[in-house]
């Protein structure tokens, strides 16, 4: 791995990436397989309240790795909060993990078993920190929420995604995309396990309390086929590769347990 592009693939992907970032091989990474038999029921664990009400999308990109909607988070107009978080946490991005065709590529698991894909929200704690950056570096500065999607029916508010899709087909490509508020791809229960965590990509910070969501969202194959359409290389690259499986195994769970929501 030289220089400091990781990626996924044999030579760059997960397995190389503690060279470079040695925390990889640290106390609280991220995924881990959750096995829900062991999970700790936390009655002082109260509900999470996401207020996505006012919140502004500004565009949608692929850095190389994935493809992130990004969101204004000058202000608190967009929040997570309650549940296992001291404060409100500020909405920042949403990105996606996927697998091949046919193949698992979520990045927690549950009991062993994975989903066809994940989806990541991403808030920081603009209460402790200035700037984001400062955030993801800090044992509290980030809340992600995952959520799983697993294979079905057509997602009625996916297609707002997966039509802007062609739009951002090669590393670094962005373009607007104003007015999409998450809220549309969470499931109908907010039912979470909780644990201390990573970022799941590089730099691998110990910065994240996960919030993942028990129940799935459904997707169709057609749907998730579309991101599969994006590359991981620049339009002037002649190396042409199609982003899939973009996701970390899960890691060892260390000293940790999970909690679980009500
Ligand atoms: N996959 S992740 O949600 O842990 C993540 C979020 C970021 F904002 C940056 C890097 C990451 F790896
Ligand atoms: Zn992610």
């Amino acid at each position: 791995m030289t220089g400091h592009h990781w990626g996924y693939g044999k030579e760059d992907g997960p397995s190389a990436w503690h060279r470079q970032y040695p925390v990889a091989k640290g106390n609280r990474q991220s995924p881990i397989d959750i096995i829900p038999n062991e999970a700790r029921r936390d009655s002082t664990l109260g509900p999470i309240f996401l207020k996505y009400d006012q919140c502004r999308s500004l565009n949608i990109a692929n850095n190389g790795h994935s493809v992130v909607v990004e969101f204004d988070d000058s202000d608190d107009r967009s929040v997570v909060l309650g549940g296992p978080l001291d404060n409100p946490y500020r909405l920042k991005q949403f990105h996606f993990h996927w697998g091949g065709k046919g193949c698992e590529g979520s990045e927690h698991t549950v009991a062993g078993v994975g989903y066809a894909s994940e989806l990541h929200v991403v808030h920081w704690n603009a209460v402790k920190y200035k700037t984001y950056n400062d955030a993801a570096a800090a044992p509290d500065g980030l809340a992600v929420l995952g959520i799983f999607l697993e294979l079905g029916d057509d997602h009625r508010w996916l297609h707002m995604i997966t039509d802007a899709l062609y739009t951002v087909k090669f590393k670094g490509s962005a373009t607007d995309f104003k007015g999409f508020n998450p809220k549309c791809l969470l499931p109908s229960s907010l039912h979470y396990w909780t644990y201390l965590g990573s970022l799941t990509t590089p730099p691998l910070h110990e910065s994240v309390t996960w919030i993942v969501l028990k129940e799935p969202i459904v997707v169709s194959e057609k749907q998730l086929g579309m991101f599969r359409m994006l590359q991981f290389n620049g339009e002037e690259e002649d190396q042409r590769m199609r982003m899939e499986n973009n996701f970390r195994p899960p890691q060892n769970l260390k000293e940790r347990i999970v909690r679980s929501s009500n």
